[in-house]
């Protein structure tokens, strides 16, 4: 088969550097341009040390004229940067974004929490929600989820579509530092962050928060309300995700266990873990895989269901890669693996 020839721009961040870990393993791809913003010019191998067949290149500008000519191009911009980028590319190139740009499909919605002007919405990839995965196949345009919004779809989907809850629910989300990019930031250095756990975005303002009722919307024909909160954890990697619900009506852990298992049952990288057993974020660090459980709290009357994610893996590159799988018709699980890094 003729190889794939990607680009990705943003190569020097988390996310880009991310897909790039990927595609070295993927094999029907070759690796084109790497493009960047203030570290342009620089030596490839000093910006991603771990991508060693990469060490002799060089970081290039982001210029329409050096993503030219790729199959694919991948964007790990910050948001707002890939509108401008995506619109320079032509239609025969499939674009695949890590950030926010074209996920949100309410213009006001995404003026509210983001404070620009909208500027659309591509088929949105997350194979695993409603009717995601038919759209995604042969698509050009592609909005990659982002992290929060995967773990918490994810773990709170069975139990929206099966009606197990009122559609009111309550979202805890703890996330490692790469969550917040490469760019240096005083709250993230490590005499801020090691042994210190902290709350932000708090009371409905996280701009998470529309996606995720955007994507639980597709799943229930009542107007779904969600609370959530994101927590900073002192890990390099990994999302864990609470969500709660109160229950419609009676049920047991057996049975809401079940819906579970059957809703993921065909899903190659969501797993729901036997039961007894909680999810934790080391499990799915470097693989593609979320791992959910869920229990029944009958005293308080509400589901409670838990999520793992890795946020660069499934939360971003992992997620960017499938989706590309799936535009180019390729298998759906090429250079992706549902094993974990432990400890
Ligand atoms: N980190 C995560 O867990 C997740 C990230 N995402 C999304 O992925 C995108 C990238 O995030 P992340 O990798 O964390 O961020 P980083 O800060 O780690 O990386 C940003 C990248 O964008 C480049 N860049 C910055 N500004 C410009 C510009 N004006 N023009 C061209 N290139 C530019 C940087 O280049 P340089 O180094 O040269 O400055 C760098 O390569 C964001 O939209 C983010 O929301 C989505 C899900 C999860
Ligand atoms: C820990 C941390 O700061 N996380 C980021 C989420 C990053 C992400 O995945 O989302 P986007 O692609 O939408 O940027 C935050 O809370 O903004």
């Amino acid at each position: 088969m003729t190889r794939i020839n990607v680009a990705v721009a943003g190569a020097s961040g988390y996310a880009g550097g991310e897909v790039l870990r990927l595609l070295l393993g993927h094999p029907d791809v070759t690796i084109g341009a790497l493009t960047g913003g203030s570290n342009a010019g620089e030596n490839f191998g000093r910006l991603q040390p771990h991508l060693v067949p990469l060490a002799d290149r060089t970081l290039e500008a982001t210029t329409p004229e050096v993503l030219a000519g790729h199959d694919v191009v991948f964007l790990g911009l910050p948001h707002g940067a890939s509108a401008e980028v995506a619109a320079a590319l032509g239609d025969d190139v499939v674009v695949i974004d890590c950030g926010a740009d074209f996920r949100l499909t309410d213009p006001a919605a995404w003026e509210r929490f983001y404070g620009s002007p909208h500027a659309g919405s591509w088929p949105y990839g997350m194979p695993e929600l409603a009717a995601q995965r038919g759209q995604l196949r042969g698509a050009k345009r592609i909005a990659v989820p982002g992290c929060y919004p995967t773990v918490s779809t994810l773990t709170a989907a069975p139990a929206v579509a099966a009606g197990l809850v009122e559609p009111n629910l309550v979202v805890v989300a703890a996330s490692g530092t790469s969550g917040a990019g490469k760019a240096a930031k005083t709250n993230l250095l490590g005499s801020e962050v090691m042994g210190n756990a902290s709350a932000y975005g708090v009371g409905g303002v996280h701009r998470h928060t529309p996606e995720i009722i955007q994507n639980l919307n597709l799943l229930t024909e009542e107007k779904v309300r969600v609370s959530f909160t994101p927590l900073l954890v002192p890990m390099p990697r990994g999302i864990l995700a609470t969500v709660t619900g109160k229950l419609t009506g009676p049920l047991s852990t057996d049975e809401a266990y079940e819906v579970y298992s059957q809703a993921y049952a065909d899903e190659p990288f969501v797993t729901v873990l036997p039961q007894g057993m909680w999810p934790q974020t080391k499990s799915v660090l470097g693989s593609n895989s979320v791992h959910l459980q869920v229990a029944v709290d009958e005293e308080a009357g509400q589901l409670i269901a838990v999520g793992a994610v890795d946020n660069l893996a499934k939360g971003t590159g992992g997620a960017a890669v499938q989706c590309m799988n799936l535009a180019l018709g390729l298998d759906e699980s090429a250079g992706l693996t549902t094993i974990g890094l432990a400890p």
